[in-house]
């Protein structure tokens, strides 16, 4: 344990070592190691079905029942290896943010009771405080009319807002660490710009780390400093995200990046993003 506070701020929110998930005789993921320092936001990138959403599911303790885990995961310092989310201590609580937005609120209690939750139950507020931390979190995430929105059901949102509504959800809960899996796929790009906006406000250096799971190199240029590249649950290439686009060296990821110069991003998603020099510009610009 390090004693220094200043050496200590520099451990990683998240380390991941030598972790392993089998499935019966599957092995889905197979010795993936990688570190998420504080305020940072790393990308784990792979083809659908090389083992991210499982590695999602471990970091956040969601693992199905019959899967048998291997290796190490430490959250701020403590293993939380083969630790369902229910049983772990708060300090390594992982809020999530998922693709499906409908399915990740509970569709029968209004936006309001859904987001004033984590502010009383784990932050001691009283219901008006927490209404009024709500509906602040609501407006910080560019959503009209937030007073009228927390009287709302889940279904009564677009599919857009009810994303920022649960990276709303995600930022209440004030963890050292999100896990973003796939939170743009199913949204146009438009919308897709907003929700990338979004993350990128509330992450990083305000202070909650984010691991990003994703399998599109361009939405991981708009948010993320280093990327970890997965084929079949092994690392095939990690590290610094300019880096890897501007020099890729396995096959797969000179794949992967020769695919995103292919895709023109609309004028909106280059406006959404122009306010910070980005790992887009450099796949604009290769
Ligand atoms: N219940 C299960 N039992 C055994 N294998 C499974 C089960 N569910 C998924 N798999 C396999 O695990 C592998 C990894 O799945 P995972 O969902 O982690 O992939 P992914 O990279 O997140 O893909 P996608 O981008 O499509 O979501 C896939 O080959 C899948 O077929």
């Amino acid at each position: 344990m390090c004693s220094d506070p200043l050496l200590s701020v520099r451990e990683p929110v998240l380390s991941v070592r030598g972790l392993g998930i089998q499935i019966g005789r599957q092995q889905i993921v197979d010795g993936l190691s990688f570190d998420v320092m504080p305020g940072e936001r790393v990308c784990l990138l792979g083809a659908s079905g090389s083992g991210k959403s499982f590695t999602a599911k471990a970091v956040l303790g969601l693992l199905p029942p019959n899967a048998q885990v291997s290796g190490s995961i430490l959250i701020q310092g403590q293993e939380a290896i083969a630790l369902p989310a229910a049983r772990r201590r708060t300090e390594t609580r992982v809020s999530m943010v998922f693709q499906d937005s409908l399915s990740a609120l509970n569709p029968l209690v209004s936006i309001g009771s859904q987001l004033r939750e984590p502010f009383i139950r784990h932050h001691d507020l009283s219901r008006k405080a927490a209404t009024q931390a709500a509906v602040a979190l609501l407006a910080a995430m560019d959503l009209p009319d937030p007073l009228r929105l927390i009287k709302r059901t889940p279904a009564e949102l677009s599919g857009g807002q009810r994303q920022r509504v649960c990276i709303a959800l995600a930022m209440a809960c004030k963890t050292a660490l999100m896990v973003a899996d796939e939170p743009t796929t199913a949204l146009d790009v438009v919308t897709q710009a907003q929700v990338l906006s979004a993350l990128r406000e509330h992450t990083g250096h305000s202070g909650t780390a984010m691991l990003f799971i994703t399998h599109d190199l361009h939405a991981a240029s708009q948010l993320c400093q280093r990327a970890v590249i997965i084929e079949r649950g092994v690392v095939i290439e990690s590290g610094d995200l300019d880096t890897l686009i501007t020099a890729p060296q396995h096959p797969f990821t000179q794949e992967l990046v020769a695919a995103a110069h292919n895709v023109q991003p609309s004028a909106l998603t280059r406006r959404a993003s122009a306010d910070f020099v980005t790992s887009n510009d450099l796949l604009k610009s290769a």
